[in-house]
């Protein structure tokens, strides 16, 4: 494959996960991390992805985000297979089309706001000004804030913003609010949900919180490496209306 550049493809899903497997090691060590996933996801939706500690979900959103490779299996983001893609591709394909989220913020804490996602938006190819960015996540105020200056959950949405600055096709977040309480977690899963409604970035987010479910547009629940359930949720509820 040359490339993976391809633009969305109306009713095709952003993602076609077929059989999708890995292993860790092997002999009587290996790991079955992931065994035989199936799933389609529709552009633009926002998925949240539950299941218990080691039930595959970081090890799922790595390979569908191009930081691993499957050990079996197909994964196509728009009609393309990830599996098959050289090197090169795959990080093409990181870093114009994935912007990624963690648990922990990895800011410079040299750099405010502001210069923390103009870092990205200098290498992208057709990013936004950082101040939109951080606009977006509600940090407009703070664009001139270094990372001691905020709280926690504004440094995750200073993330965030860095995250959305290249308008990635696709955003991949893991456990965004696991450092947060419920107060902080709530005004980030906002930040997500907006970003998600207004840039139509497909937006996958793991997290430990059952009731997080409730926000998003399908719930994708593994358990032991697998699917346990993939249900469509027809009423998203606003995330300033979640709490735990
Ligand atoms: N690099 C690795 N080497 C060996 N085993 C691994 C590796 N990474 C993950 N695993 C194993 O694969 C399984 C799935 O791990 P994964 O991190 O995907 O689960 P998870 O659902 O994200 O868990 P958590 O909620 O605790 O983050 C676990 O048994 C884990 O120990």
């Amino acid at each position: 494959m040359a490339s993976l550049d391809a633009e969305p493809d109306g009713a095709a899903p952003t993602y076609q996960v077929r059989d999708l497997s890995r292993v860790y090691g092997d002999g009587p060590a290996a790991v079955h991390a992931l065994r035989g996933v199936d799933i389609d996801v529709p552009e633009g939706e926002l998925i949240v992805v539950l299941g218990a500690s080691g039930s595959g979900k970081s090890t799922f959103l790595n390979i569908i985000g191009g930081l691993d490779r499957a050990t079996a299996g197909t994964v196509r983001f728009r009609g393309q297979d990830l599996h098959d893609a050289s090197d090169a591709a795959l990080t093409r394909y990181r870093r114009d089309h994935v912007g990624f989220v963690f648990q922990f913020y990895n800011l410079m804490p040299s750099l405010t706001a502001r210069e923390n996602v103009a870092l990205v938006t200098e290498i992208a190819r057709n990013p936004m000004d950082p101040a939109e960015a951080l606009e977006l996540v509600g940090l407009g105020p703070r664009i001139d804030h270094f990372p001691a200056q905020l709280s926690g959950g504004e440094q995750q949405r200073v993330a965030i913003a860095r995250a959305i600055a290249k308008r990635p096709d696709v955003m991949m977040c893991d456990e965004p609010t696991g450092a947060l309480d419920s107060k902080t977690g709530v005004r980030v899963l906002e930040a997500l949900q907006n970003v998600n409604r207004e840039l139509g970035a497909t937006t996958f987010l793991i997290t430990h919180n059952v009731s997080v479910g409730w926000m998003a547009d399908r719930v994708i629940e593994f358990a032991d490496g697998a699917v346990r359930e993939n249900r469509v949720n027809a009423n998203p509820v606003p995330a300033s209306e979640l709490s735990w």
